[in-house]
């Protein structure tokens, strides 16, 4: 039987849309037949703009409410599953709202502002026997799974060493602006350190030697913003003991990231290399060498077009599936693992002394 998951859309921003699109696009596109998604209500701070956004991304689906509270949506039983796209400093807050409510969530990244916050949030998801996890899209992509497959299984590059993993957005200053305002959880490395990290955590925090430990060492560096005090730049040196593998994670907001290489894994047979990237990734390339003259004796090209849009779909259907087997956490990317991610980016704010406003770094009692 065909599994229908009732979505409920928080926020009507720039993602918002493209999760919509994906969602209401054919499963059967993407070979999918056991899951379909159904999106139900939408629901912005202002009743218009989720009017607009359902007539403008939903015209030709059916009985899509729009509310213009996110409270009424969570009080739609019809509403099962919550996604949730408002900016970083409110994650905390309307994630707990929405499971207050009862209703299992897929909420956007970076998860949280502190690791004190998505601790309390798996805590209550589970205590409440609810779906919780953070929507890091990447690791549900076919690329992602075979990617860690062969690193990991077929051990293609043998004993891994080295990884460095990038993404660069390049983003005008502007107060306003939900990449640089520090009171709406601004900065690189919420906004797009979480991609890289995400390459980290799939070669070395997963690596089958290290079994989710962590990192030994974690050492950091920012460059701020100087219009407001955000981190513009952020490079994270991790070591992983066992596996013994050094991991450099970077992210910026000042410039973009070069499309060739945005990560490169490096072993004692040879490499993988994953051009454009970080986030969407379309395709990575495995080179091997015996010689040390640089020249690789085999390259092989490995490529996963996106059957659709964006790719946010297959994230959907995992969430999907979860719900519909009562699990209340993913097995590809369990909310405890955004915790731990949470725990690296704390320590790398504490070394650098970047402090978000206390009003979105509180932790409300659950
Ligand atoms: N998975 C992915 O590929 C991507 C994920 N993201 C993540 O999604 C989230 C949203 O990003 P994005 O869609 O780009 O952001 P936008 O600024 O485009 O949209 C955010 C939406 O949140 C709502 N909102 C609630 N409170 C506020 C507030 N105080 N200020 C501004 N907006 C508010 C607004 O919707 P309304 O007024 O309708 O309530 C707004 O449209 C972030 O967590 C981001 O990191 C972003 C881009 C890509
Ligand atoms: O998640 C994201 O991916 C794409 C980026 O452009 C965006 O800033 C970020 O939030």
């Amino acid at each position: 039987m065909v599994y229908i998951a009732r979505w409920g859309i928080v926020a009507t921003g720039w993602i918002s849309e493209r999760f919509f699109v994906d969602l209401i696009t054919d499963p059967a596109t993407r070979g999918v037949t056991d899951v379909v998604h159904k999106p139900v209500a939408v629901a912005s701070r202002d009743k218009d703009r989720a009017e607009k956004f359902i007539v403008d991304f939903g015209g030709a689906i059916k009985g899509v409410k729009a509310y213009g509270s996110y409270e009424e949506l969570f009080a739609d039983p019809e509403v099962d599953i919550v996604y949730i796209a408002t900016p970083h400093s409110s994650h905390y807050e309307v994630t707990l709202q929405a499971l207050r409510a009862g209703k299992h969530v897929l909420c956007e990244k970076a998860f949280t502002i502190n690791s004190s916050q998505a601790r309390n949030l798996v805590e209550y998801a589970k205590s409440h026997n609810l779906f919780l996890m953070e929507a890091v899209w990447t690791r549900f992509f076919p690329l992602s799974l075979e990617f860690q497959r062969i690193l990991h299984e077929e051990k293609v590059i043998g004993k891994i060493r080295r990884v460095t993993s990038d993404l660069a957005h390049k983003r005008e200053p502007s107060v306003g602006s939900r990449f640089y305002q520090p009171l709406l959880g601004g900065g690189a490395l919420l906004d797009l350190g979480v991609y890289a990290m995400t390459w980290i955590q799939m070669i070395c925090y997963h690596h089958p030697e290290n079994m989710k430990s962590p990192p030994s060492v974690i050492s950091s560096t920012m460059l701020k913003a100087p219009l407001t005090g955000v981190d513009e730049s952020t490079v994270i040196t991790m070591v992983w003991d066992k596996p013994h593998i050094i991991s450099t994670a970077t992210c910026s907001l000042a410039v973009k990231s070069p499309r060739e290489c945005l990560v490169r894994v490096q072993g004692d047979l040879g490499e993988i290399v994953v051009p454009i990237s970080t986030n969407r990734p379309l395709m990575f390339i495995v080179k091997i060498f015996s010689t040390e003259d640089g020249k690789p004796d085999d390259v092989k090209t490995y490529e996963f077009p996106i059957p659709g849009q964006t790719g946010l779909f297959w994230e959907a259907d995992a969430v999907a599936r979860d719900v519909r087997d009562g699990k209340i956490t993913d097995d590809i990317y369990p909310a405890e693992e955004s915790v731990f991610v949470m725990e690296v980016f704390d320590k790398v704010r504490e070394q650098n002394g970047l402090k978000y406003p206390p009003e979105i770094e509180f932790v409300e009692e659950s």
